[in-house]
């Protein structure tokens, strides 16, 4: 099969450009950039010597439907809501790492991302990629809307306990960290090494742009729409990303019992580790690998769940997801091109 990627020198592109070559079914065949087309990719990214040769080139619906079957839009908010429906009308595989198509409601897309939405009869045609939740969905599929970084940790988290109504959902509080390759390859002041270097600071609250898929997906499992408080911060690190979720329990479960429930839960889902008693994961644990691990902890005195769980926002909450769900939409093995382990220290 053969794949394009749309934003392809990007973080989640040149990422995508790393698994995809490892993948025993796919043929890089076309990479897509916007103002560094006709440069080499191996050029801006020397890391790449000798690994792919390959000239960035201008999108081109037509070429891509001529030379590809799938293609992988990489591309900042706002971009793939123009360029992917062409590709999809002309009956391309289409995996959006974007949050374009990511909500049900064009008016929530224009509150939270102060932009003009994606036609709103394609958002009910996107697939949620959330592969561990929607798998059957999935299967099969041609439009994907692959989930943010944060979704990705705190739903994968939290699913174990909304599918059961184990928690008050009123009670939903999650505290995010992530790596600053989160935010792209773009040069930004707050991104300086000064600026995030020995700092750790806040960003985004109440206005984050994930909050109102996170709640989408909380109502769609547990059946019920509720407001969550969720804050981001940004840590010195490259990459990684932890949510710390909390919430109150509705019944009172010990930390074994909850765990034994997340193993079963989690029992077919290769990329889900689940941490023993006593136990909880840090993001070096899962660097470079497409891992959430989940480790818990109930407090009897409050009653409250607190759940932690990581990914490499590069690879779990971008790339590596979308490649698991092109794995499960062509049926071939989930962990196909993906069996990396994590890289320690
Ligand atoms: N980084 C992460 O950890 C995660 C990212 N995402 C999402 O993935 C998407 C890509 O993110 P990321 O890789 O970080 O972003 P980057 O800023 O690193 O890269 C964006 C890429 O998009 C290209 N691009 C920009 N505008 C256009 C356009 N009009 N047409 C074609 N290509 C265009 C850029 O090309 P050029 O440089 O040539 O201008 C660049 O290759 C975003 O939507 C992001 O929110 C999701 C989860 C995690
Ligand atoms: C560290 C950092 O800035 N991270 C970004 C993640 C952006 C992202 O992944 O955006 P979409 O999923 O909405 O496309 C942020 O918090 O906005």
């Amino acid at each position: 099969m053969k794949a394009g990627i749309v934003g392809a020198n990007g973080y989640s592109g040149i990422e995508l450009i790393r698994l995809l070559l490892n993948h025993p079914q796919i043929k890089l065949e076309m990479l897509i950039s916007h103002s560094t087309n006709g440069e080499n990719i191996q050029d801006i990214y020397p890391h790449l010597t000798g690994v792919i040769e390959k000239t960035l080139e201008d999108f081109d619906a037509d070429e891509l439907a001529d030379r590809t079957d799938v293609v992988f839009f990489a591309t900042p908010a706002g971009v793939s809501k123009d360029l992917l429906p062409e590709c999809l009308k002309r009956g391309l595989i289409c995996i959006d790492l974007s949050g374009d198509f990511r909500l049900n409601e064009a008016q929530e897309y224009t509150d939270w991302y102060h932009n003009q939405p994606a036609d709103p009869t394609l958002l009910n045609d996107a697939i949620y990629g959330l592969a561990e939740i929607n798998r059957k969905q999935i299967e099969g599929a041609r439009f994907i809307a692959n989930p943010g970084c944060y979704p990705t940790a705190t739903l994968l988290g939290l699913a174990p306990v909304l599918t059961h109504d184990f928690i008050d959902l009123n009670s939903i509080i999650i505290d995010g960290k992530s790596g600053v390759s989160g935010s792209g390859k773009k040069a930004i002041t707050g991104n300086l090494f000064s600026e995030v270097n020995e700092n750790v600071k806040a960003y985004k609250l109440g206005q984050h742009q994930h909050t109102p898929e996170i709640e989408q997906t909380i109502a769609q499992i547990s059946g019920e729409k509720h407001p969550i408080t969720f804050t981001t911060h940004l840590v010195p690190m490259t990459r990684g990303l932890m949510c710390t979720i909390y919430a109150t329990l509705d019944q009172g479960f010990s930390t074994r019992e909850l765990l034994d429930h997340y193993e079963k839960f989690y029992e077919k889902s290769p990329f889900v580790r689940i941490r023993p008693l006593g136990t909880w994961p840090s993001t070096k644990e899962v660097l470079g690998s497409n891992f959430c691990d989940i480790g818990l902890n109930v407090d009897g005195r409050t009653r409250r769940l607190t759940i932690i769980s990581v990914i490499d926002n590069v690879v779990k909450g971008a790339a590596g997801q979308a490649v698991q769900n092109l794995n499960i939409i062509k049926g071939w093995d989930e962990q196909t091109g993906l069996s990396f382990t994590p890289i320690y220290p």
